[in-house]
Formats: structure tokens, sequence, C-alpha cells
């Protein structure tokens, strides 16, 4: 398990490009026949991937001691997003058949969640968040179409784009996590911009749906000092909540978002007008 501690935005402002990725990148995700796991010390999210090939992965009680608990979703809640070929998530016994594209929460209490693939030439590659959780809500699968897809943006400011929202009130019922996934269309490479920020929630962008010679440059830090991450394939970025959090490729891309925080008020942003930007 890595830790991130929270860093304070006049300390951001002074990193520089190894600082910045440093604090902000999570380069690894996917590891085969293992989990990866980032603890950022902002509101406690965890963050990460679980990759079952061969074997099937648990996140085990070694989690649970580096947590001060018994087990990892003692005190947590747990979304997943399933990137990869078709994969099964046991929660407590019972299987959750979890396709690309199609998600799975799994409420606080859970005390064995099993990771496996069906097919190890196309293997599973679960996209993870998790959050402090004190109540148990029921576990639900997530389809795409479940996810009330919402197209936005215009081909003429290269963003027009579909939001899924996977893990959000609508939906079902958490204690805070929200999660979704949002797919630019072809030739187009702006996310959310104009940009905002939310002082109420921190927010962790995964970007993948990549090619080897493509990048995205992620645009972060306050409004008027922004700075940029260059991040590839299966790479994640973590955003406090004073930081704008955008992005454009060299080509499209898809990613994963995932907030916690105050609210679950989707709408609940601090637009920023792109003439204010500096
Ligand atoms: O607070 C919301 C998040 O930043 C994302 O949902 C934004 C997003 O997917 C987009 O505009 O493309
Ligand atoms: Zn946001």
């Amino acid at each position: 398990m890595q830790v991130r501690q929270s860093i304070h935005s006049d300390h951001a402002r002074q990193l520089d490009t190894a600082g910045l990725r440093r604090e902000f990148l999570i380069e690894n995700i996917f590891t085969a026949d293992n989990y990866t796991m980032t603890y950022s010390h902002i509101d406690r999210i965890i963050v990460g991937g679980v990759m079952p090939v061969r074997e099937s992965v648990t996140i085990g009680s070694e989690v649970g001691k580096q947590l001060g608990v018994s087990y990892f979703l003692e005190r947590r809640e747990l979304g997943v997003i399933n990137i990869g070929g078709p994969g099964l998530i046991e929660v407590d016994g019972k299987a959750w058949e979890i396709g690309n594209e199609q998600a799975l929460y799994v409420g606080m209490g859970a005390q064995s969640v099993v990771f496996k693939s069906v097919d190890a030439s196309r293997p599973a590659k679960f996209y993870y968040n998790s959050a402090p959780a004190h109540t148990r809500y029921p576990d639900k699968k997530i389809t795409l179409e479940e996810a009330s897809p919402t197209t936005l943006g215009d081909p003429s400011t290269s963003n027009r784009r579909t939001i899924n929202k996977f893990i959000v009130p609508d939906v079902l019922p958490t204690c805070q996590l929200t999660m979704g996934l949002t797919k630019l269309e072809e030739g187009s490479l702006w996310n959310t911009m104009p940009c905002h920020t939310h002082e109420r929630r921190m927010e962790v962008y995964f970007y993948f749906d990549m090619d080897e010679e493509t990048a995205v440059f992620h645009m972060m830090g306050q409004p008027q000092e922004t700075r940029h991450l260059l991040v590839h394939n299966e790479q994640a970025v973590i955003s406090p909540s004073w930081s704008i959090h955008a992005g454009v490729g060299t080509k499209r891309y898809t990613f994963i978002w995932g907030m916690v925080g105050e609210n679950q008020v989707f709408d609940d942003m601090d637009h920023v007008k792109v003439s204010e930007l500096r």
C-alpha cells in the first residue's frame, strides 16, 4: 500500500515536474494476478486496480492491519468498474458477473471480496475506489444502460463526450462514494473544459483506452496557478478540492472519475471561466 499525504496548494505550486508526479500521479494501476493500492489522506480515498489473470485475487487481512481493522471493508465501501474482459467478483460467497464497462458497488461490512477473470487471454481489469463508510447499503451491479448516459459538449470545442453515472444517488444509495465513466467521441480531445473546482469534494481521475503513443495533458492546480501532468494509458490522478481537473488528449480517450466528500450532488461545482484561467 502506497500512502499519499494531503497537500496544501501553497506547497503544490512550488513543485517541479517530478514533484507534481510524485504527489498527484499514480503510474501503475494494474499488475497481473495482484492488486495495487494507493491510500490518499485526502478524504481517505483508496484507489487501485485488481487484475486477476490465472489466479483469483483477494484484498486480504494484510490490508486490515494497515487500516487498523480486521478486514478491508469493515468500515469502508467499495466501487469497482471493469475495463477489461469478463470477470467475477465474489462477495461473501455470492458471485457477481461483471463484464466490460459494468460496475459493482459493495457495501460496508463485506468480509470477503474475491476477484476472478473468466478468460486468462482476456483478463478482467477492475479499477476501484473505496471510501470510509458508516452504514451498510446493499451491494448492486450497475450496467452501462443503468448509468443514465448523457452526451454533451460540441465538436467545435473538441469535447463531445458521454458521461455515464454508475454510482450516483439516482442509481443507488452509498455513504459518500460516487463514480462514473466519461467517453470521448472520435476527434474529441477535451474533458471538463470550461473547468471547475469543488471545495466540498475531492476527485480521482483514471485515464484509459489509450494507445501507446498517446498522452493526456491533465490540467491541475488552482484556477490562476495551473500546472499539468503528462498522463499515459491506465494511470490515475489525485485531484484535491482546490484543484481544477480537466484534460486534453493527443487522441480521444476514456476516463473514470470518482468523488468523495461533503455531498453527492453531481452539479455542485464552482465553474471557472476560461478567461479567468492563468
Ligand atoms: O465533478 C464532475 C467530474 O469532474 C466529471 O464528472 C466531469 C466529466 O466527466 C466531464 O465533464 O467530462
Ligand atoms: Zn469535478
